[in-house]
């Protein structure tokens, strides 16, 4: 809603702008003298400037260019009472936005104005976005994948439509919610955050929608509610896929009205927010399996953010490490540290699926650990990290000969370990010279060295002879 500033010296025109101003909700104030007005936009910031031309004091289009000038860039509306084709150009050039005429209808004008501001809307947007280059905010990271969310925050910011941001869980959803509104225009009004899987059943409705004393027992005094508390701001839905279907329907006519009534009241508030949703479920096979409303993924996904997860983007790895572990060492009042290779080379080969959240823990984590030590090593690590990378490593290891023991309690001792290990391997060797010379002995005996009795024997007792026999019968 918008301040508008009305300069005319008729009280009836006067009264007939003032109507249409506040029918759509705008604040008025009136100026009747030159002077006056000038005083008036200088005190004060005008989304809009009705200007008559006839005025008391002179001619209210040498006004013109002072308002124009002002740094809230109010759009002039010049009113006048006569049709004077040379003044309406002269006032255009000079920067009014229309020419109306005061014979012109209570809809034609209220159209007009709302035009005019809209103009200004859009107008400021863009040059918000031009001037200031995004605000990453804690935002750390310069992978590909990590940029394009970036970019798209600066285009969802300049926009005003509702935003679903997935990933899985510590990805930075809130991150990312908190700098797309930021960098909106409504930066200077609450973000409010709901987290709808810590919402109670009993509680939601009053917490969301507010509620009235004596609403309910315990309502020992009124609430305004989540969703007035964001007027003018943002609604940040955490986990929206927890919401139960009662409160999705609710939800949903909340964002097709943009009203709620608080329990208990019979009167209707309206708010104007910005609707910001999260969630790492997979709301499309919720849909599917109807436990989440298809109308409410709609309106909620009307432009969608999908944050990909650390492993993903393994290039920001490094430095988000760095950051938390400077970060971690100012808090403990730790000389800095630094990291060393291999570790670094642990942290990149891990999966992370608690994301950017589970490496904030581990970086806190080595350091403690580490205390005084200037560098970093993977040992300083949680041990469930370590242990995970050295399996995944043993597992993808193509020369491994057996299973990686369950425990430590089965190792075999490393003589009994050998022993079978070259049990493995002859048994391998046999198989692969029988099958290349085709079972023939006198050259298997010559590329092996071996005698032929000696042959015979090791065939036997690893089972190829009888394994050629069984194959071949
Ligand atoms: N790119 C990043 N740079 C710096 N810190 C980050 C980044 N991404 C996430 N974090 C940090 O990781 C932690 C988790 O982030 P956030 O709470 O935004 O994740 P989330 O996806 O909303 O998690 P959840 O699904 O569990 O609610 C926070 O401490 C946040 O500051």
């Amino acid at each position: 809603m918008a301040r508008v500033l009305i300069i005319d010296d008729d009280p009836t025109i006067s009264y007939t702008l003032a109507r249409v101003a506040r029918r759509s909700g705008h604040e008025v104030d009136f100026a009747r003298t030159l002077g006056e007005g000038r005083d008036c936009a200088q005190n004060a910031e005008y989304g809009a400037i009705f200007l008559d031309v006839i005025l008391p004091d002179g001619d209210g289009l040498t006004l013109l260019p002072e308002l124009a000038a002002h740094s809230y860039q109010p759009m002039i509306l010049i009113i006048t009472g006569a049709a004077e084709p040379d003044g309406a150009a002269n006032a255009i050039v000079n920067g009014a936005w229309e020419y109306i005429q005061k014979s012109a209808s209570i809809s034609h004008i209220g159209q007009a104005l709302e035009r005019a501001l809209r103009h200004r809307e859009k107008q400021r947007a863009a040059a918000q976005n031009q001037e200031k280059p995004l605000s990453r905010e804690k935002i750390v990271g310069n992978s590909p994948a990590l940029n394009r969310a970036l970019g798209m925050v600066e285009q969802y910011a300049a926009s005003e439509v509702n935003v679903l941001i997935t990933g899985e869980t510590g990805v930075g959803k809130e991150m990312f919610a908190r700098a797309i509104h930021n960098n909106s225009r409504r930066q200077r009004k609450p973000f409010v955050v709901v987290d709808c899987a810590a919402l109670p059943e009993t509680l939601a409705e009053g917490m969301l929608f507010g509620h009235c004393k004596g609403a309910f027992t315990g309502a020992d005094r009124e609430r305004k509610g989540l969703v007035l508390e964001a007027d003018g701001g943002t609604l940040f839905l955490d986990e929206i896929g927890e919401l139960s279907l009662e409160l999705q329907k609710k939800f949903l006519r909340i964002l097709q009205e943009r009203t709620v009534r608080p329990l208990g009241g019979a009167q209707e508030y309206s708010s104007d927010f910005r609707l910001i949703a999260a969630t790492n479920r997979n709301i499309e096979d919720m849909v599917a399996a109807e436990t989440f409303r298809s109308d409410l993924l709609y309106r909620v996904k009307e432009l969608h953010l999908p944050l990909p997860p650390l492993r993903e983007r393994q290039e920001d790895i490094q430095e988000l490490a760095q950051v938390f572990v400077d970060s971690f060492c100012a808090q403990y009042g730790l000389a800095e540290k630094l990291l060393d290779a291999e570790l670094q080379d642990v942290l990149r080969s891990y999966s992370w699926p608690g994301n950017v959240r589970e490496l904030r823990n581990a970086m806190n984590f080595a350091v403690t650990a580490a205390r005084h030590e200037p560098l970093l090593y993977s040992q300083h690590l949680p041990q469930e990290i370590r242990i995970a990378v050295t399996c995944g490593r043993m597992e993808a290891s193509p020369a491994r000969l057996f299973p990686l023991p369950e425990s430590k309690f089965e190792l075999p001792s490393l003589h009994d370990y050998r022993i079978e290990a070259y049990r493995v391997i002859e048994s391998q060797y046999l198989a692969d010279l029988m099958t290349l010379t085709q079972w023939n002995i006198k050259e298997a005996c010559e590329i092996s060295g071996l005698s032929r009795s000696r042959l015979y024997a090791l065939l036997k007792e690893h089972k190829v002879l009888q394994n050629k026999t069984s194959a071949s019968s």
